[in-house]
């Protein structure tokens, strides 16, 4: 059975945000159309343009290329084309004026109570929804009424408006970091609330403010074109674009020039903003640019050069025949793990070792094509499960065998369990998911289950929530699930790493004495020597996406190859060395680092 190895592409450059930027077609188009129009509009003064304000009647209504015009005359015979230039900086600089005043308020009012929570929350979340609970155009002109027609008051009545939009997204988001360690950190340091709030929450809370504007600008500008239609915006003779539209509304048949260019001129400003606005916020989340925020492909991308075979003969429970796996930014492949093989038999347990990054677990979740796709793709190699490739199936034959003849269970089963879902229910439906048998069954099964990974008292532990467990107990939920449907194969990815050390041990035995009675094969992902030396009949050391060494453990332990290997195994402290085992262990890492 052969592969060929894709060539490892070189780690690209990381490229500066104006070059992402200038990537995006759209944006780059948007920006140079909005930039367009933003140097018409601010060149306004020194172009040789007719003053946008003096009528001629005789010449009212000219077409389009009329001599001295053009783009013709409006009903009163003032020049389209300098009053559109000038109309338009009118309107650039209240709507951009109206969004920085409803950037400013709303997202201090959201910094605020998102921080302080509490009554100052409820009190300023209050003013917000009152706000909200008007149509925002309607209370946009209640505004003008009451503060009277013109633009000045049109522009407070925009930013007015839209500061709920600021202060629910700037709160959403303060509320996620103000529990974050580095806030507590410098709450400990002695660090002011202003101080905290100005100097660590606002950093991370930027690039939302940012993205908020860049999209809402173009909003403003409708909003306020909207108000000066109505006529309670931009008093005569001053004109911006909305007026313009609403001045030529009497002439829209006759003469519809006059409202379609100050259209047209809405038009492309707002999508050239609108362009740009997406543009940056793309560039500003790179999880956007990964497409990591993207809903994943039910199966990892596979896109392998050669295809290995489709069985093999008298194969153990497990092979992985030189898999490669990569992560695709947009641009390339980087590589993750390269080259990965091994095999692992009935009954036996394969411990999968490394320092954190070398791979470990883009292996675990390539073997089920389970790495998320976008930005995953396995370029290289083979996966057997009973001697038959699982890569090559078809979709859904290959997410039958997930939970079914291969499960997982991962390092901290709070992330991976629902939270509003009781423990009990959530082993039945795993039941369910591959079994047709009845609810009261699957549950009789869960109870079944949990008796058997150690918990006690399972009836009654069945209906409790998952935040209601300890971390040990929670654990063994999570192999009773991997257990639910028999599976063959278990991929236990540092099931351990979040638990004290008794509770360690006791999940450790539980493992062991499953693969005992049940012939599981176990693949053991950890970074701990000990854990390898006390579970595993063979070990693999990964370093850097790929296996240094694999062997017997005892052999590994007893002889180890590799530098990295010694490495590792000297990590693991002997009960009652003390200082012997940092002098032993501290000349490794210096020659290492040397
Ligand atoms: N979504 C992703 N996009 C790009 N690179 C990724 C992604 N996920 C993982 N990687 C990269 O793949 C490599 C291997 O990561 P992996 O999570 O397998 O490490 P690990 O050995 O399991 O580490 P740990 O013990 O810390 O969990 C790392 O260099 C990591 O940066």
């Amino acid at each position: 059975m052969t592969d060929m190895t894709l060539s490892t592409p070189e780690p690209r450059k990381r490229r500066s945000n104006w070059q992402l930027l200038m990537a995006n077609r759209l944006a780059a188009a948007g920006l140079f159309l909005f930039g367009f129009i933003v140097i018409l509009a601010v060149l306004a003064p020194v172009l040789p343009l007719p003053n946008p304000d003096i009528t001629d009647q005789p010449n009212r209504l000219l077409p389009p290329l009329a001599d001295g015009h053009l783009l013709g005359t409006d009903h009163l015979g003032r020049d389209i084309l300098s009053r559109l230039i000038w109309g338009t900086q009118v309107s650039l600089i209240v709507g951009v004026s109206a969004t920085a005043l409803a950037a400013i308020f709303g997202s201090l009012i959201g910094l605020v109570a998102g921080y302080a929570r509490g009554a100052t929350d409820s009190i300023l979340m209050r003013f917000v929804d009152m706000l909200m609970a008007f149509p925002y155009i309607l209370l946009a002109i209640a505004i003008v009424a009451a503060l009277g027609p013109g633009l000045l008051n049109a522009l407070y009545a925009i930013a007015i408006v839209n500061i709920p939009f600021f202060a629910r997204n700037i709160r959403g988001v303060t509320v996620s970091i103000r529990n974050r360690e580095f806030v507590d950190a410098a709450r400990l340091s002695g660090k002011s609330h202003p101080a905290i709030l100005f100097t660590e929450v606002l950093p991370n809370v930027l690039p939302v403010i940012v993205i908020t504007m860049s999209t809402t600008v173009g909003w403003m500008i409708l909003e306020t074109a909207g108000l000066s239609f109505l006529g309670l915006g931009a008093q005569p003779p001053t004109s911006d674009l909305g007026s313009m539209l609403g001045q030529a509304r009497a002439q829209l048949f006759t003469a519809p020039h006059a409202s379609i260019i100050p259209g047209i001129m809405i038009f492309l400003l707002v999508m050239s903003i609108n362009l740009l606005g997406d543009g940056i916020r793309d560039v500003l989340d790179p999880r956007l640019r990964s497409g990591a925020l993207d809903r994943p492909m039910p199966v990892t991308k596979i896109a392998r050069r050669t295809k290995p075979a489709a069985t093999l003969e008298d194969a153990p429970a497990l092979v992985v025949d030189n898999l490669s796996t990569g992560f695709d930014d947009g641009k390339a492949i980087t590589p993750a793990v390269r080259d990965i093989s091994f095999r692992l038999g009935k009954g036996e347990c394969l411990g999968l070792i490394g320092e954190s990054g070398s791979g470990k677990s883009v292996t675990a979740l390539s073997l089920m094509g389970l790495v998320a796709s976008p930005p995953g793709v396995i370029t290289a190699g083979g996966v057997y499960v009973g001697g038959r490739e699982v890569l090559c199936l078809r979709e859904q034959e290959l997410i039958g065998l997930r939970g079914g003849r291969v499960a997982y269970v991962f390092q901290d089963p709070l992330t991976t369990l629902h939270p509003l879902f009781r423990v009990g229910e959530q082993i039945a439906e795993a039941i369910l998911v591959h079994e047709s048998v009845g609810k009261s069954e699957a549950h009789r099964r869960a109870i079944e289950l949990m008796d058997t990974v150690g918990i006690r008292d399972a009836r009654s532990r069945a209906s409790a929530y998952p935040h209601e467990l300890s971390g040990g107990q929670r654990q063994r939920i999570g192999i009773a699930m991997a257990l639910a449907n028999d599976p063959d194969i278990i991929i236990a990815d540092e099931p351990t790493t979040a638990l004290d050390v008794t509770v360690q041990a006791r999940i450790l035995e539980l493992l062991q004495n499953l693969r005992r009675e049940r012939g599981l094969a176990l693949l053991l992902i950890t970074h701990d020597f000990g854990v390898v030396a006390q579970v595993c009949d063979r070990v693999a050391v990964m370093k850097n996406g790929e296996i240094v060494e694999q062997g017997e453990t005892g052999a590994v332990l007893r002889d180890p190859q590799h530098d990295y290997t010694k490495r590792l195994i000297a990590c693991v402290p002997e009960l009652g060395e003390g200082q012997a085992f940092l002098d032993r262990v501290r000349p490794l890492f210096v020659e290492a680092r040397t």
